[in-house]
């Protein structure tokens, strides 16, 4: 479980978010949704320490983020660029970072790995794969050390169908296990079958947490983007 509390993150006197309270259950999936530069990834970034707090607080599974780094072995996360030593092959990347978790091989998952047949690509220098490739690899140890919270910036960006699909249904997998999954997408209509609760934020702020039943029932639509429609529309409008 994740709880923000009172959140507010600067970047010198630029106001990034602005006294977020949030809370995230385990077996939900939750979808951060918002225009570029509202404070998605700034929120990802404090949730796993990547960025300091000041102001408000974050618990992981009832422990603040500022107390100690441990919390982080029970997340996963997918960055929306991921960077790893050019020079290193996949396989090289994945046996450091499987090193450095120290995890015996009968607990990693290995399933996407396979799926996406990465074990083919092996000796691939990192610096010379493409973008989805970079990608596949990312969403493979964002999985492989069976976390109980696993946080996707933007996934599917960069994969082809076949690979988002794959994916897709790992992410459902994993959501049905019991684990927090957090999602950042600006592909509103792959979110359906996905997520069960969204989070939009605009400018730092949060304007609407949900479940996606609520949503669907309140904007009297049938897809998350017609009802995030309805929403921006009413921003607007009132902003008038
Ligand atoms: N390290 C930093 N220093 C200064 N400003 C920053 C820093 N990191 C983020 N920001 C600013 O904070 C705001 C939120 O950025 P963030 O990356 O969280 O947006 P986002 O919602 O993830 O956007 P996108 O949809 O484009 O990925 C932006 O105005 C960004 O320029």
């Amino acid at each position: 479980m994740i709880e923000v509390q009172n959140l507010t993150k600067k970047f010198d006197r630029f106001t990034a978010l602005e006294n977020l309270n949030l809370s995230f259950t385990d077996g939900k999936s939750i979808a951060l949704i918002g225009p570029n530069g509202c404070g998605k990834t700034t929120l990802i970034k404090c949730i796993l320490g990547l960025n300091v707090i000041e102001t408000g607080d974050i618990l992981v599974d009832g422990k603040s983020v500022k107390d100690d780094y441990l919390y982080r072995r029970e997340i996963g996360y997918m960055p929306q660029i991921g960077r790893y030593p050019e020079n290193m092959t996949i396989g090289q990347t994945i046996k450091m970072i499987k090193d450095t978790r120290k995890i015996s091989e009968t607990h990693l998952d290995t399933e996407l790995l396979e799926s996406f047949e990465l074990e083919k690509m092996f000796e691939k220098k990192m610096g010379n794969l493409s973008g989805g490739t970079t990608q596949k690899v990312s969403a493979v140890l964002a999985f492989m050390f069976d976390p109980k919270i696993i946080i996707l910036d933007e996934p599917t960006a960069g994969l082809d169908p076949l690979s988002s699909e794959i994916l897709k249904e790992k992410i459902i997998k994993e959501k049905n296990k019991g684990k927090l999954i957090i999602i950042t997408s600006h592909l509103l209509s792959e979110l359906d079958d996905m997520v069960s609760e969204i989070v939009f934020i605009n400018e730092g702020k949060v304007i609407v947490q949900q479940s996606v039943t609520d949503l669907m029932t309140e904007r009297k639509s049938e897809k998350i983007s017609e009802s995030i429609v309805s929403i921006l529309k009413e921003m607007k409008n009132n902003a008038q």
